[in-house]
């Protein structure tokens, strides 16, 4: 059984975060483990609090999964502050991770910081040079590169800048433009555009979360990078397809389950 390693905060809701990252790895036929850097209260409608977890914490629960398991890929969601950014950056490097997906968020899309906006530079010296790909969305594009970042001309001039940070890999997510939710992925070399089909819905909640930790399980499993996005991208978009309106607010993508008896050990 190959094995993933989510590092992020807990969304009481289970759209987005640890929640939505270990759906996604049981899913996908890969055995899911967490390390927590924030707890959050948060349902379809907004983030209510949010609490971090200690920096050495965050390190302790990182040292008893790598001393003890062979980890085959990680995804990094919520990082919330620099002392957790430097200790998550610190132990990728000590115990040489070459699959982290590093996601970037930054804010909840009901506008909650997820990210102390003073974390940024550390996010980009401690945490993006550690990432076997980084995937920022528009937003997050345009914080982290201080340029526009509306079009998929802009994507990929941002992608540059980005892959300059010192990533193997990046993919700027296109959820947010209009017209189709095309992706651009850039290696240092060329382009590749994902396309996906717009799903016409209001409930997108966790889909950034969903969509990294997809690559991460694919990635564990095995597959170079171009066919774990092409994966991810295909199951990213079923579970917007089939996502649901629970709550008031943004609800929740659908994962399904998919047994790979082939993938057991
Ligand atoms: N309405 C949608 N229909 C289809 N795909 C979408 C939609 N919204 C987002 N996506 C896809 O979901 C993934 C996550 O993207 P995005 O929503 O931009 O991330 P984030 O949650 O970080 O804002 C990307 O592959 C994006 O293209
Ligand atoms: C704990 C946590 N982590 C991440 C997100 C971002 O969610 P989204 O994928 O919708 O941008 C979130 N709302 N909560």
């Amino acid at each position: 059984m190959k094995k993933a390693l989510t590092i992020a905060g807990s969304d009481s809701c289970g759209g987005a975060g640890i929640q939505a990252d270990l759906k996604t790895f049981s899913a996908l036929g890969v055995y899911g483990m967490s390390v927590i850097t924030a707890i959050t209260a948060q349902n379809t409608q907004g983030v209510i609090g949010v609490e971090e977890i200690s920096p050495e914490m965050v390190g302790m629960q990182m040292d008893a999964v790598f001393q003890d398991i062979p980890v085959d890929a990680v995804k990094v969601g919520m990082v919330s502050n620099i002392e957790i950014i430097e200790m998550i950056g610190e132990k990728l490097k000590s115990y040489h991770m070459e699959k982290a997906v590093v996601d970037t968020v930054m804010v909840s899309k009901s506008g909650c910081h997820l990210l102390r906006p003073e974390s940024k530079e550390a996010l980009i010296q401690k945490l993006i040079p550690q990432a076997y790909v980084v995937t920022p969305n528009l937003h997050e594009a345009e914080v982290l590169t201080g340029r526009t970042v509306k079009t998929l001309e802009e994507m990929q001039e941002a992608a540059k800048v980005i892959y300059a940070m010192g990533p193997k890999h990046v993919i700027v997510k296109g959820g947010h433009l209009e017209g189709k939710a095309t992706d651009v992925l850039y290696d240092g070399q060329g382009f590749i555009y994902f396309e996906g089909e717009r799903v016409d819905t209001k409930n997108t909640h966790g889909t950034g979360c969903t969509f990294a930790s997809a690559i991460a399980a694919h990635l564990a499993l095995g597959c170079n990078l171009v066919e774990a996005v092409e994966k991810a991208k295909s199951y990213i978009t079923m579970a917007i397809a089939h996502s649901f309106s629970i709550g008031k607010g943004v609800g929740p993508t659908h994962h399904f389950y998919q047994f790979y008896p082939e993938r057991s050990i």
